[in-house]
This record gives structure tokens, sequence and C-alpha cells, in this order.
């Protein structure tokens, strides 16, 4: 009882140990050691706030969500969903890095790196459109968290530029993992004695492909409207979505209404407008493919012409930003 009302309790804080091996910190964090600030946004069924540790004076963005509300609305689930698979992508910049977790007997909290930048959407909206270097930059930051997402057997499933976030350095990171997709997928004899951590190929025959419809309608892939089964290259259709939309300053399947917009995905109706850059408009029709065994790889990706002299790894997200124009 003496601990609800201190608001104090067990936070949970995954790193990775001197083994390389996730470990997992039980740090007493509560509502206390946090001062609250303004509200950053709202969502469907949480707060975001902005919030200073009062020891450290380190800024987070905390998300709070009302048990009662989620509970009526059945998201349990969606909780959970969340907070496993950010606690599975621990070590990666382009993430939204979960550091605690904690609750009280109103609300749950996830205590989130600040994105200080908003929403790539809200930075597009005011360029209307990014420029080929613009776009290499972004694309290359969130292609190589994608293929961070999928290594470690996590699908994504509803990337959208509304999911970008940017931090104070105009870095991009993926948030809204509510929604996404743990493969169990067996681990494949992995070659961790060069501490590479085992690739979780997601091989598991059937095991790849995910069901349950979820996702937003203008990034949907067909086979999620074909054979409701989203799979990892369901998240390189979106990105394929995304690079256009960069580009063209809106996605390429948008319609009066969400059946209509369906209805283009899965005819694969859409057009470039004029301008369009041809290397551009050569990567995105190799992923707006609508058999997903057939869209480009995430290694073809990386190779294709359009991120031509993109350093991957480490070196892609110690680059300055370059100016938006
Ligand atoms: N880490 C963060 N840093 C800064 N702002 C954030 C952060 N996370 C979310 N926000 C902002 O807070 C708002 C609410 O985000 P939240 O993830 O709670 O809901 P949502 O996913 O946007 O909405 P819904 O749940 O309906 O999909 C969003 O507009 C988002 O831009
Ligand atoms: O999984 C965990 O880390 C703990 C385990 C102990 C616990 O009680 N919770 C909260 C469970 C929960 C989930 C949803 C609602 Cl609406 C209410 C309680 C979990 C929790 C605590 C804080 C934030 C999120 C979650 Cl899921």
């Amino acid at each position: 009882e003496e601990w609800q009302d201190r608001g104090a309790a067990v936070g949970v804080r995954q790193e990775t140990g001197p083994d390389g091996k996730p470990v997992t910190r039980y740090i007493k964090k509560g509502v206390r050691d946090f001062s609250f600030g303004q509200t950053l946004g709202e969502g469907s069924y949480s707060t975001v706030v902005l919030a200073t540790d009062r020891q450290t004076l380190n800024e987070y963005a905390i998300k709070i969500l009302d048990k009662r509300h989620i509970i009526k609305e059945k998201k349990v689930k969606y909780v959970n969903i969340e907070k496993d698979t950010l606690n599975r992508l621990t070590d990666h910049p382009g993430i939204v890095r979960l550091y605690y977790t904690f609750q009280d007997e109103r609300s749950l909290y996830f205590v989130l790196d600040l994105c200080k930048g908003g929403e790539l959407l809200g930075v597009l909206k005011r360029m209307s459109t990014f420029d080929e270097e613009c776009t290499r930059f972004y694309g290359a930051q969130i292609l190589d968290t994608i293929d961070y997402m999928h290594r470690r057997g996590v699908i994504h499933r509803d990337l959208k530029p509304e999911n970008i976030l940017l931090d104070d350095q105009m870095h991009t990171k993926v948030t809204d993992f509510g929604t996404a997709k743990i493969l169990k997928g067996k681990r494949r004899p992995d070659d961790s004695q060069n501490g590479m951590p085992p690739i979780d190929t997601g091989d598991v025959p059937g095991e790849e492909r995910a069901s349950s419809f979820v996702g937003t309608a203008e990034y949907v892939s067909p086979e999620l409207l074909t054979d409701k089964s989203a799979c990892k290259a369901s998240d390189l259709w979106a990105f394929g979505c995304i690079i256009f939309q960069l580009l063209a300053g809106r996605p390429p399947f948008k319609a009066a209404n969400e059946y209509l917009t369906f209805q283009k995905i899965v005819n694969l109706e859409y057009e470039f407008p004029s301008g369009f850059p041809a290397v551009g408009r050569d990567l995105v029709e190799r992923l707006l493919v609508l058999d997903p065994t057939r869209r480009l790889p995430m290694e073809h990706i990386k190779n294709h012409e359009f991120f031509r002299g993109v350093t991957w790894g480490r070196g892609l997200w110690k680059q300055k930003a370059p100016r938006l124009k």
C-alpha cells in the first residue's frame, strides 16, 4: 500500500551485460524521481509528457497510459507487445530507447528517449518535398533501423512518417511498436563467437508470417490485404511508400477513403509526378512489388544506386543531418 502512494516502484531497465547478453537491471524509479513538464502529444490510449530525472537532470519523454482506459479498450496485449519489443531493441540509435517502465495504481509509465524534432511527417509537410540528398540520408537511417529490427526478429508492421521521430540532431528514431510482431523463429547456429548477435532469420516455416490486421491504410502491404499476413518484406513495402512520399510530397496510394486506397494498393495503381528523380523511381519500382518474395531484399536495397556513397552501420549515425532544403 505504502509504495503505491509514493508512486515509487521497481523500474525495469534492459542493458547489455559485459558478455554482450541482455541483462535486466531493477532500478527503483518512480513518478517521484521525475519532474513532469509540458505535454508533448496525445495518443488514443496515451499521453506523452516531457520529464526531467531529478537526480541526473536528463530529459525524457514519458508515455503515460491510463490502466482503466487500456482495459476498457482491450489494449493490454498492445501494451505488453510495445514493452517486449522495445526491451528487445535496446542497442540501436534509430530506435526510440525505453529506459524504464513503472506504474502506480492509476497509470503505466514508459520512460523513453526524448525526440525534440517531432515527427518526420511534420518536417515533410513544412518542406513539402525533400531533395535527393535529404531523402538519401533519412532513407538510409530508416533502412539501417529496419535491418536491425529484422535481424532481431521484429517486424514493425506500421512504419509511416508519423512513427518516425527526430531527435535534437535531426536523426531518426522509429517509435510505436504496439503493433509489432516478434518472430519466434529458431536461432540459427549463431556466429556469436565473433561477437555478432545470433541472427534470427525467422526461418521457422510459416513462422516468418504474422497474422492479425494492423497498419495504416496508405502504407499497408498488399499481402496484408489479400492473405492477412505480414512478413519482413511488408516493412520494405512501407519503406518504398516512405521514399516515394519524401520525394513526391504525397504517399503513392491515397484515395478518398480506406477501401479505395486498398483497391489502389492491390491493383498497384500509382503514378510518379513529373520531375521525380529517375534513380529514386527505379528503387521505388523494385520495392512496390505486389509479390513480397520478389521485392528487393535488404542487402540489394543498400547497394542500390540511390544509396551510392552511403556509409552503412554506425558511421551513418555519426554524420551531421543535411540541412533540409
Ligand atoms: N519519444 C517521444 N518524444 C517526443 N514526442 C513523442 C515521443 N513519443 C511520442 N511523441 C509524440 O506524442 C504523441 C502521442 O504519441 P503516442 O505514441 O502516445 O500515440 P500515437 O501512437 O501517436 O497515437 P496512437 O496511439 O493513436 O497511434 C505523438 O504525436 C508523438 O509525436
Ligand atoms: O511486464 C512488466 O514489466 C510489468 C509486470 C508487473 C505489472 O504489473 N505490470 C503492469 C501490468 C498491467 C498491464 C496493463 C494494465 Cl491496463 C494494467 C497492468 C507490467 C508493467 C509495468 C509497468 C509498465 C508496463 C507494464 Cl506491462
